[in-house]
């Protein structure tokens, strides 16, 4: 049987958008393999297909660097979701999702779910340099250089915040509320800024699965649309698709 035939199709496709720099794929790095590695600029884009529960799930992982930013709007085309991530430590990082990669999002579903997500916390938040790792892969098993500091370094750096935040809660909550009026909607009828503003860190795994799996949760009503409008599927029993959730299943990335 040739390879390609194994393929599973996606049901729906979850975007990781954002300069360069701010975590991007390391965001997916630690989601996928429950690892913090050394990465090197993302050049075009790659995904790696989850499953989750009964459904296929492709997270499409993009280069930040300005010269693919051509290339933007074709990965955002159909999807679901779409992850605007800055650098809490970086203002210009939360800037450019507004001025450069907002309007990317034009092809995506009419009804796509945005999250608005700040990385490296670590730097800032005493809270976020615990490691939040549940799969019983500890810290001493990443494999990127900043985790080969010198002991008493890092101690020091594990009580004190490495850099000043730059950007607030409020100010990614604020442009979260200007994500909603760009794409004509009421905040009212919308998910909340509360729920859809996150703060990650790639480094010590800090909210990285409540993210990915927030989103997860939240496509499956259009999973069902489009099964539904498909007439592939007029059933779908969703306790099971819940509780098959909480299960890993892990596919190629490419
Ligand atoms: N302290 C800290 N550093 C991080 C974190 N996430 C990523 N980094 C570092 O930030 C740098 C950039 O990370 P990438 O994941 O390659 O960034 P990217 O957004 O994919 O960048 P492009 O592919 O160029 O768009 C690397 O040196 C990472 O080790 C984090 O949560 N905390
Ligand atoms: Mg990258």
């Amino acid at each position: 049987m040739p390879e390609t035939s194994k393929m599973k199709k996606p049901d729906v496709k979850v975007v990781l958008l954002g300069d360069m720099n701010v975590g991007k794929t390391s965001l997916l790095h630690r989601y996928t393999e429950r690892k913090f590695k050394d990465t090197i600029s993302t050049v075009g884009g790659a995904f790696f297909l989850k499953q989750w529960g009964p459904y296929n799930i492709s997270i499409w992982d993009t280069a930040g660097r300005e010269q693919f930013h051509g290339l933007g709007s074709m990965y955002c085309r159909g999807a679901a979701a779409i992850i605007l991530t800055y650098d809490v430590t970086n203002w210009q990082s939360l800037a450019e999702l507004e001025e450069r990669f907002l309007s990317l999002t034009d092809t995506a579903n009419h009804d796509c779910i945005y999250a608005v997500v700040g990385n490296k916390a670590d730097l800032t938040d005493p809270t976020a340099q615990q490691s939040q790792d549940t799969d019983g892969v500890s810290e001493d098993q990443t494999e990127c250089e900043e985790d080969r500091t010198e002991p008493e370094v890092l101690s020091a750096s594990l009580t004190s915040p490495a850099s000043p935040k730059q950007v607030t809660h409020e100010d990614a909550m604020a442009l979260y509320g200007r994500i909603l009026r760009y794409k004509g909607l009421e905040e009212k009828s919308s998910l909340p800024a509360e729920k859809m503003c996150f703060e990650t860190s790639a480094k010590t795994g800090y909210n990285v699965d409540t993210l990915f799996e927030t989103l997860f949760d939240l496509v499956l009503p259009s999973i069902l649309r489009k099964r539904n409008e498909n007439q592939e599927s007029p059933t779908v029993d969703l306790e099971e698709c819940r509780g098959g959730s909480s299960k890993r299943a892990r596919s190629s990335c490419c």
